[in-house]
């Protein structure tokens, strides 16, 4: 399994934001994005979704191409969203049930690990609930849920922590961890680098657009001249101090 981004160049209605983004994750292999706000985190997630069209550059996902084979590429690919996208006359019960049929999975296996999932993250007494009832937290929890449901090689996050309880972080964590050891790819898009840094080891830095260093942790901190008693989150006043240095140059 390999999701291959190569030159990816693109942004929204002609106007680049991203340019020439090369990276790789291969099975088992998890990959933070991370940079300031509108670096271009997003506008590349929405690339890989399908939801953008590049104005360069090509995606594949095991060979197979998301410009030529969308249809192919999109049944590989789950995504957990920053906002939850739910629909808002169908039951928790029947959201479910609609990615079962999208990703074409088996019926009964499937709903043994929805009710492990839901279980897992309190919602197993909700099934016939509407969105509309839905905490903002509860909600996220089930596009987690049916993230994890449609068992797809890719896993995309765009920041999944930020108001989910610790109980469910831990859990999401756990999850993401299983899914990596099991030989899928994870790709996260984060601010919070504590709690990403407990089960992602490789990162990509965006600084305006393009990727400024792609490593390990330690190839990173090196990057960044950060010392061993400096905080990982140290990175984002390095890059603020560069985007200064840049505009008043
Ligand atoms: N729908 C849009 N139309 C035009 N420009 C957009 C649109 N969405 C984002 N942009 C621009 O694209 C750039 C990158 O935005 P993007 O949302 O990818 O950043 P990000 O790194 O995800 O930021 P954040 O950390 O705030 O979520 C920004 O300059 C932003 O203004």
């Amino acid at each position: 399994m390999v999701l291959k981004i190569e030159h990816l160049t693109g942004g929204y209605a002609g106007v680049p934001v991203i340019k020439d983004i090369n990276l790789t994750i291969k099975s088992g292999q998890a990959l933070g994005i991370i940079g300031l706000n509108g670096a271009g985190k997003s506008t590349t997630i929405k690339h890989i979704l399908g939801l953008l069209r590049p104005q360069k550059g090509k995606i594949t996902l095991n060979e197979v191409s998301l410009n030529k084979q969308p249809t192919a590429f999109k049944r590989q690919v789950a995504y957990i969203p920053e906002v939850p996208v739910l629909y808002p006359e169908l039951t928790l019960k029947e959201h479910l049930a609609l990615i079962i049929l999208s990703y074409q999975l088996n019926e009964e296996k499937a709903w043994v690990r929805a009710q492990q999932l839901l279980q897992l993250f309190r919602l197993e007494d909700k099934l016939d609930w509407l969105p509309v009832h839905f905490s903002k937290g509860m909600k996220q929890k089930v596009m987690i849920v049916a993230a994890f449901l449609a068992d797809t090689d890719l896993l995309v996050i765009d920041e999944p922590f930020t108001g989910l309880d610790p109980l469910a972080v831990t859990n999401l964590i756990d999850l993401i961890k299983e899914a990596i050891a099991t030989g899928k790819m994870v790709l996260m898009s984060t601010h919070i680098l504590a709690d990403a840094e407990q089960v992602i080891s490789n990162y990509a830095v965006l600084n305006n657009g393009a990727i400024e260093v792609i490593g390990s942790i330690s190839d990173i901190r090196l990057h960044y001249g950060l010392t061993a008693t400096d905080s990982f989150d140290k990175i984002y006043r390095i890059l603020n101090q560069e985007q200064r240095h840049a505009r008043f140059s």
